[in-house]
C-alpha cells in the first residue's frame, strides 16, 4: 500500500464537486472540512475509506507493474513511451478504481444536503457495491467507468512523465546528498500536475457517480452532466474541489514515488538503480539512462 490511493482523504473534494450551487452547504475547502467536523466528528473525514484502503494495494501493484512492464516491452526509454507506459497503467487500473472510487463517493454523499436520506443506505463500501450490483448489475458498479478511463488514462501518462522529467532535471542520484528530498518533491509536483491535466473530468464523474444518491437523477449521461454544470455554474465548476485535492496529491505522490524508488534502488545492489521513470533504469553518472 504505497501512499494512498485516489482521494479518500480528500473529503471535502467530492462533496465541494456535488453540492447543489442553489443551496450551496460549503462555502469552500476550510468550511467543509470545519462543516464535517462539526457536523459527524473526525470520522466524518474518514466516511467511505473503505474502499479506497480495500482498492489501493491492487491498485498501485497494477499501476507499477503495468507501468513497468509496458516501459520494458516499448524498449526504448523515450518521453512518448514514458507517457503511453502510465497511460496503460491509468487505463487498466480502472478496472478498480471506477468501482472503488464509486463506493467512495457514495458513502460519502450518503445522508448530506438535500440527497439526506431519512436512513443510511450503505452500511460499508462493500455493502454499497454489493447492494448496487443486486439493483443495477455489473453496469452499475461500473457507473462512472467513461469518465474514470478519460481521467485516468491521460491523467497517469502525466504522473509518471513528469516524474520522469523532474527526477532527470533535479539529477536523483543514489550519492546525492539530496536525493530523497529531490525524490519527494519530484513525486508531489508529479502528482500535482497528474491531477491539474485531467481534473474537469474528475468533476463530472463525481457527479455522475453521486446522482441517483436519495433516488433523485439529475443527468442524462456525461454531456447532459456537462451542459448542466457550465449552464448553472459556469466554467469555474471545473475548479470545484481542486484546493483540496492539490493539498492531498502533493504529501501521498511524494510519498508514493519516493517509496517505491527506495525500496526498488535497496533491492538492487549499491544503488544501481532508481525509479527515475519506471523502476529499472540503470543510473549512469550522466544521470538516468
Ligand atoms: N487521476 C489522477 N490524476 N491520477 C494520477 C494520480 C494517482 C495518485 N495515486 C493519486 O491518487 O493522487
Amino acid at each position: 500500500c504505497l501512499g494512498f490511493y485516489s482521494n479518500e482523504f480528500c473529503h471535502p473534494q467530492v462533496r465541494l464537486q456535488v453540492q447543489n450551487v442553489n443551496k450551496p452547504m460549503y462555502r469552500g475547502t476550510f468550511h467543509c472540512f470545519q462543516s464535517i467536523i462539526r457536523q459527524e466528528s473526525m470520522l466524518g473525514l474518514y466516511k467511505g475509506i473503505g474502499s479506497p484502503m480495500m482498492g489501493l494495494t491492487f491498485i498501485n501493484a497494477i499501476v507499477f507493474g503495468v507501468q513497468g512492464n509496458t516501459m520494458r516491452m516499448l524498449g526504448r526509454d523515450t518521453p512518448l513511451n514514458q507517457f503511453l507506459a502510465g497511460a496503460s497503467a491509468g487505463a487498466i487500473q480502472c478496472v478498480i478504481c471506477c468501482p472503488m472510487e464509486l463506493a467512495k463517493t457514495r458513502m460519502q454523499m450518503q445522508g448530506t444536503g438535500e440527497k439526506k436520506s431519512k436512513r443510511k443506505m450503505y452500511k460499508n463500501s462493500l455493502d454499497c457495491l454489493v447492494r448496487i450490483y443486486n439493483k443495477e448489475g455489473i453496469r452499475g458498479i461500473n457507473r462512472g467507468m467513461v469518465t474514470t478511463l478519460v481521467r485516468e488514462t491521460p491523467g497517469f501518462g502525466v504522473y509518471f512523465l513528469a516524474y520522469d522529467v523532474l527526477t532527470r532535471s533535479l539529477g536523483c542520484e543514489p550519492e546525492d546528498p539530496y536525493m530523497i528530498p529531490k525524490l519527494l518533491f519530484a513525486g508531489g509536483m508529479s502528482g500535482i500536475a497528474s491531477w491539474l491535466s485531467t481534473y474537469p473530468v474528475d468533476v463530472i464523474k463525481s457527479r455522475l457517480q453521486a446522482d441517483g444518491v436519495g433516488g433523485v437523477y439529475q443527468y442524462n449521461g456525461i454531456m447532459d452532466c456537462v451542459r448542466q454544470s457550465i449552464q448553472k455554474e459556469g466554467w469555474r465548476v471545473f475548479t470545484r474541489g481542486l484546493t483540496s485535492t492539490l493539498l492531498r496529491a502533493f504529501p501521498v505522490n511524494a510519498t508514493t514515488f519516493a517509496t517505491v524508488t527506495l525500496f526498488l534502488m535497496y533491492m538492487r545492489e549499491g544503488g544501481d538503480y532508481v525509479l527515475g521513470k519506471h523502476l529499472s533504469i540503470k543510473l549512469k553518472p550522466s544521470g538516468l539512462t
